[in-house]
């Protein structure tokens, strides 16, 4: 019945016992005591209560009538011990691998993924920011760096990363953009063949099912495929203003997602009728019958085995059920466990920097840069305007309520549908690039409101726990302006100059790599972020803003009291006070030929000098691009998908049996 059970996994003790490692390793603590906030307001206690629920009884999970179920297939109790490909994680890329590798019916694929599959209430698109703080999200935090997330509990930025079947699509905020065509272009150049513009939009093109009022007929969209991109049916008048200064101050209102121009546009989501659409809903969730597909939750994977003598990855070991157990391949492992956890299992594996390794006692297989360039995207949430009419902004104490709830259950679209209040999208390249070709060097992030829209005595303040800011810091900087009507533009760091890296904190899978995100090291970029608050200020000053009264405020932050509000030096030190990070993190598996010295995987995701391994998710990402990662993942998984087909002559000597 394909039990390959080795050791058992002692989970009350917390102790994890293999026959490959050396003693008792201990979880450590800090990832036991998942952190949980207290959610004031009702509908999201309720909410929050019943996840909580579901994930602590350990054996009766109460609430799992509420889950999306993936029964495995062909009435197994357990997987088989051999498979075609073992891929670790379902994530926005992982999930579109699997359902595309297995349309092929010849073609057995278990997918192991760590997290829960998704319940009713991560469909609702305006709790995005609620699940970064249950068990459906990895607790990450970033190290401590001096000088920035100043305003953060214990001075560190949270990384919290999507643990669920579907991955960080089940916790994002559904915003759908593809990146800039001179970003792909660039990392094509590099000597990645097959990733130029023309080659990555075939992919996006794949997916999706774009449901665009106006852009019918454009080239760049396609409606042939599963993944829904829509407008959101809601918008304030906040939106209207910020598409109006736009063309005040040139930037046309645009299909932001299209080469030509660059402009201002309504966000495009992966949202359909008021529903969140994560790749498990849309790649997986249609395909869970699929009698050579076994998907596998709460299963972690601890080590990809790999032969030290040829090199040649030929299994995986995963615990599941406490019981640890091994699944081999008859063709590829592919990882697909996200930015920090795929790097995390290679170097755990063997493939990694042999010093760092040696360091932390791993023999090394194959000596490569893992983990040693990170790059991520960071904001500032904190320019915030006041606004003089009352009811113009999204507010959760308005909107989040059981009848709120209730009525999105039945018809779907009402204030519900926002992803977390985001509304609109806007790239502009400020006055201090130096970028020779009309890149983007910021992506402005439309508010219906801003960092107080979730506060008041009954608010869940969501938003603010989400990016852990201490509460003295926040009351003290916008205690008075809390719960009222506001508007904010995130600028959003597209091209940071400054880069990060990760490494083992020890040889315990279930450890937490360390991180270091280098934020604001290099001065271009605080340069950068001023010039676009001061293109934001712009933007509030032009008259569709001024109508509405908007004003900025002048919020106070301990560390900045010397500076006079408003001067470049307040900004910069406001922004690390609040340095907020979009969790885009790349390049952790960077992609590139065997002659970069940074490169982990060839332009075919295949891991320099292993063979029968692949990675397969946004860690491939070489350098930023103009764009957050859940569209990009996805277009990865469909491209890799065919990539694997062509090696192993899947379509060729296969007929396909499942479209
Ligand atoms: C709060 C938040 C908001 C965001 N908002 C947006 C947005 O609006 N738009 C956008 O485009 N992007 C957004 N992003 C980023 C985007 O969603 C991610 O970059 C993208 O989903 C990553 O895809 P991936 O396939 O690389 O990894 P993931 O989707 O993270 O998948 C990795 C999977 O591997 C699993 N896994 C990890 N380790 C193991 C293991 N050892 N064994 C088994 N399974 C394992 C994880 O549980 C996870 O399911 C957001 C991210 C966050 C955190």
């Amino acid at each position: 019945n394909g039990e390959t059970s080795i050791e058992t996994v002692d989970e009350e003790n917390y102790t994890y016992k293999a026959k490959n490692i050396k003693g008792d390793l201990k979880i450590p603590n800090e990832i036991k005591r998942h952190e949980r906030s207290n959610f004031y307001n009702p509908a999201v206690n309720l909410i929050s209560e019943i996840i909580r629920t579901g994930f602590e009884s350990k054996n009766l999970d109460l609430f799992d009538f509420l889950r999306d179920k993936y029964p495995p297939p062909g009435g197994l109790k357990t997987p088989l011990p051999e498979y075609d490909f073992v891929i670790i994680g379902a994530g926005s890329a992982g999930s579109v691998l699997a359902s595309r590798l297995t349309e092929n019916r010849n073609i057995s694929v278990l997918l192991v993924e760590n997290g829960k599959p998704e319940m009713l209430l991560t469909d609702i698109p305006a709790m995005a920011p609620y699940f970064q703080s249950t068990d459906y999200a990895w607790q990450y935090y970033m190290e401590h760096q001096p000088g920035v997330c100043m305003g953060m509990e214990n001075e560190r930025c949270f990384w919290p990363r999507g643990n669920a079947v579907g991955g960080t699509s089940v916790i994002n905020y559904m915003i759908y953009t593809r990146g800039r065509p001179q970003d792909w272009e660039r990392i094509a150049a590099n000597g990645n063949y097959g990733w130029s513009y023309n080659d990555v939009i075939k992919y996006y093109k794949k997916s999706e099912k774009a449901n665009l009022n106006g852009y019918e007929r454009s080239p760049y969209r396609s409606r042939d495929g599963i993944l829904p991109v829509e407008f959101v049916p809601k918008k304030t008048k906040l939106l209207d203003a910020f598409l109006e200064a736009g063309r005040i101050l040139g930037h046309p209102t645009v299909d932001y997602n299209a080469p030509e121009v660059m402009g201002f546009g309504k966000v495009q989501v992966t949202i359909s009728n008021g529903r969140r659409q994560s790749a498990a809903k849309v790649f997986l969730h249609s395909q869970k019958n699929r009698p050579n597909l076994y998907i596998l939750p709460e299963a972690k994977a601890t080590k990809i085995l790999i032969d030290p003598v040829t090199k040649t990855a030929y299994g995986v070991e995963y615990v599941h059920k406490n019981v640890l157990r091994t699944a081999t391949v008859r063709k590829e492992v592919i990882l697909s466990a996200g930015p920090i956890a795929s790097p995390q299992l290679l170097m755990l594996s063997g493939v990694g920097p042999k010093e760092h390794m040696t360091s932390v006692g791993i023999n090394v297989i194959k000596d490569l840069p893992v983990g040693r360039t990170l790059y991520d995207h960071i904001c500032f949430p904190g320019i915030i305007f006041t606004i003089n009419e009352t009811n113009v902004s999204l507010m959760e104490s308005k909107a989040l309520n059981i009848p709120d709830v209730t009525e999105w259950l039945r018809n779907g679209d009402n204030d519900i549908s926002s992803p977390g209040g985001v509304e609109g999208i806007g790239y502009i390249k400020t006055h201090v690039s130096n970028d020779l070709e009309l890149v983007p060097d910021i992506e402005l992030i439309s508010i219906g409101g801003s960092i107080v829209s979730d506060g008041g005595p009954s608010g869940s303040k969501a938003v603010r726990r989400g990016m852990r800011i201490r509460d003295e810091i926040f009351n003290g900087a916008f205690g008075s302006i809390d719960n009222t009507d506001t508007w904010s533009a995130f600028p959003m760091l597209l091209q940071p100059k400054s880069v990060g890296y990760l490494e083992l904190k020890d040889k315990n899978p279930f450890s937490h790599p360390r991180l270091y995100g280098n934020y604001l090291t290099d001065p271009r970029d605080v340069a950068t972020f001023v010039a676009a608050i001061r293109h934001i200020q712009a933007l509030a000053n032009t008259e569709p803003f001024q109508r509405l009264g908007a004003k900025i405020y002048p919020a106070k932050y301990p560390a900045c009291h010397s500076l006079k509000f408003d001067s470049d030096e307040y900004w910069e030190c406001a922004l690390r006070t609040l340095t907020a990070t979009l969790h885009h993190q790349i390049a952790t598996c960077r992609m590139g030929p065997e002659s970069d010295p940074l490169a982990v995987v060839d332009p075919e995701l295949r891991v320099h000098g292993v063979k029968r391994l692949r990675v397969v998710d946004t860690g491939i990402i070489p350098m930023p691009i103009s764009a957050h990662t859940n569209a990009p993942g996805m277009m990865i998984g469909e491209k890799a998908a065919d990539m694997i087909k062509n090696f192993w002559n899947i379509y060729i000597n296969n007929k396909v049996q499942y479209s």
